[in-house]
């Protein structure tokens, strides 16, 4: 690449020798025509003296001497040969004349011939000559009347003269002339250049200076700061630049201090500022796209799976674990393995699953980095310890405890770089998450309240409304049948009467254990009414819940009730009824267990009725 200098100056150096090329030709030319016409008009004037010495003579009767006149003549300095020709017309009247006279060359026969003058360069390159050869033509009109002696006719050529002169003295004055206009040219250029480039100093530096500031600032360098060298507009571009160099980094500064607000911690500078900044802004986009992706979602397990997607997508880590601590805080559920939801703990210990503390983070409430000191959790898995990987486990801090961590599992020495590069983005993931987690585990466990009974932990008739279509459609797609028990305590009103509503609670708790205790885990017990309980026993018969019942009923009577000063015994009623056998609708075999409960009442209280058709009166809808 041709510097700016070096392209002003050659592109000047040329415009000087184009002009002194020019100037040199166009001298050589005018000089040549100069020195043509200079030699023609003295050439003409010394013919014109001949003729009339010549005249002269003839006048004076001195023809016979014309020779040494001629001689003469010819010794004048710049003529070389001076020599007369007579033409024909005189020849005839006055005969030959001398030797020299009576032998024309071409050029003085075509002057004879045509009476015009012609004007020629001999002699070649090395000693030019000009040649005059100019004819006397006979005239009556002038001082002397030629005819008065010349028996011609008016016009008739009587002779002519050929005059030499050597032009061997102008060619040296126009070469003199020209070398000294070239040597002025020159000089005229050295001094230009000389100026030329003084001028241009200060503008090729500053344009060098701003070209090295360019390439650093494309890669990320901005402290490059350009010289300013004159008060002209190239000082002022070096200003402008320097200022704008100034506020680029400013207002970086300010981005970078605010993202390290937004991150919680200064992003890694790898040395290009712009280009960092940019990234880490886009980061935070993702971040922002993140939250709002997530506060849309409906479910935790939707935001885990997001997070999930966020480790393995944006930060391409291919192992990791995602743990729930639940929220008793006791245990840990593993929500994500590897992007495989809900699968079974694999990179820790599966102990840390039903006591969360051996989880160090969820314990410490702190970042957990096993790159110093792989052992500084015994939960990471032995198997994964021993094939050199390691791990971080950020923890999710949702209203002052660890709500979740997430765990990454660090294959490769480049993994380790590349987690210390992406923590601070993936906490602010995580502290976006954070609120989002809480207020869905809020959210979840707002909705089991109302769908449990606070005092004895039972579900309520509202859940049973939301999950009766559930139980249905399992009992039909299972095609098995389901025992309703409706059960109520015999005279409880007493008791409240007696002992007061605390003690009446506590047998209501009490009673509520008696069930739990007497059925299986995936049986549902539900707080129906009051002191009015309903068990679904799920896969059972009638006649298996009819056992089922039976053995409740006998757990309460032999059941001695805390009254606080005395012990109490109480005994149930229950009325059962099965689907799909004893009817097609859950809320028509409610009913049937209902009206079995009180067929139970009224048979004398601390029995088990099973529905039969005989005890449906009623005509009313279920
Ligand atoms: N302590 C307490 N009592 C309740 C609760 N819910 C309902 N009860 C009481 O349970 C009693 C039910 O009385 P009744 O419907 O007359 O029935 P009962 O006295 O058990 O007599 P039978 O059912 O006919 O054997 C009422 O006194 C209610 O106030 C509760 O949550 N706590």
């Amino acid at each position: 690449m041709l510097r700016l200098q070096t392209k002003t100056l050659l592109a000047l150096a040329s415009v000087m020798l184009t002009l002194t090329l020019v100037i040199t030709l166009a001298s050589l030319a005018s000089f040549r025509d100069f020195s043509i016409r200079a030699a023609t008009e003295h050439t003409r004037t010394a013919a014109e003296m001949i003729r009339v010495a010549l005249t002269e003579s003839m006048l004076n009767g001195t023809m016979h001497k014309r020779d040494s006149l001629l001689q003469r003549i010819a010794q004048v300095d710049g003529l070389d040969e001076v020599r007369v020709i007579r033409g024909n017309l005189v020849e005839e009247q006055f005969g030959n004349g001398l030797a020299i006279e009576t032998n024309p060359d071409s050029i003085d026969f075509q002057v004879l011939q045509t009476g015009e003058p012609v004007y020629t360069l001999i002699g070649g390159r090395l000693s030019p000559e000009f040649r005059a050869t100019i004819p006397y033509v006979a005239t009556s009109k002038g001082d002397v009347n030629c005819l008065n002696c010349h028996a011609v006719p008016e016009g008739s050529v009587l002779g002519a003269v050929t005059l030499t002169a050597s032009i061997d003295h102008m060619r040296t004055a126009a070469i003199m002339t020209v070398s000294a206009l070239i040597l002025a040219v020159i000089i005229f250029a050295l001094i230009s250049l000389a100026f030329l480039r003084r001028m241009l100093q200060p503008l090729v530096t500053t344009a060098h200076e701003i070209e090295g500031a360019v390439k650093k600032a494309k890669e990320g360098d901005f402290s490059v700061r350009v010289t300013q060298r004159s008060n002209d507009e190239i000082g002022a571009i070096a200003q402008h630049f320097n200022s704008l160099a100034d506020g680029i980094v400013c207002k970086l500064t300010e981005i970078r201090r605010n993202v390290a607000h937004l991150v919680q911690s200064s992003p890694r500078q790898k040395g290009d500022l712009l280009a960092d900044t940019a990234e880490t802004v886009s980061g935070l986009v993702k971040v922002a796209q993140f939250k709002q992706a997530i506060e849309e979602d409906e479910t935790s397990e939707e935001v885990f799976q997001r997070i999930s997607e966020v480790v393995r997508d944006v930060f391409h880590f291919p192992n990791y674990s995602i743990y729930e601590v639940d929220h008793n805080r006791k245990v840990i559920n593993t929500m994500d393995v590897d992007g495989i939801a809900q699968a079974p703990t694999y990179w820790c210990n599966p102990d840390i699953n039903e006591k969360c503390t051996a989880c160090r983070a969820v314990r410490t409430g702190h970042a957990i980095d096993g790159r110093e000191n792989s052992l500084i959790c015994r939960s990471f898995s032995i198997e994964a310890r021993q094939s050199n990987r390691t791990y971080l486990c950020l923890p999710v801090i949702q209203s002052g405890g660890v709500g979740s961590v997430v765990q990454l599992v660090l294959n490769t020495p480049a993994e380790v770089e590349q987690a210390e590069a992406a923590r601070p983005l993936l906490e602010s993931y995580l502290r976006e998450a954070a609120p989002v987690l809480q207020a869905k585990r809020l959210m979840a466990s707002l909705r089991e309240s109302t769908l449990n009974d606070a005092m004895t932990g039972l579900r309520n008739r509202r859940f049973l409304e939301e999950y009766s279509d559930t139980l249905v459609n399992q009992c039909k797609r299972r095609e098995s049948a389901m025992t309703l028990i409706m059960l109520d305590l015999d005279y409880f009103k007493t008791v409240n009467d007696t002992y007061g509503h605390d003690v009446g609670d506590t047998i209501l708790i009490d009673l509520a254990n008696i069930f739990k205790a007497n059925v299986r885990e995936s049986d549902l017990i539900i707080r129906y009414g009051g002191e009015e309980f309903l068990i679904i026993l799920l896969d059972t018969d009638a006649e298996a819940g009819f056992q089922v019942a039976e053995k409740i009923r006998k757990a309460v009577e032999s059941h001695q009730f805390n009254a606080g000063s005395v012990l109490l015994n109480k005994t149930i009623s229950a009325g059962l009824a099965d689907f799909p056998n004893d009817g097609q609708a859950f809320w028509q075999v409610l009913k049937f267990a209902d009206v079995s409960l009180y067929a139970a009442k009224d048979g004398g209280r601390n029995q088990v009725v099973r529905f039969t058709p005989d005890l449906w009166v009623g005509t009313e809808k279920y």
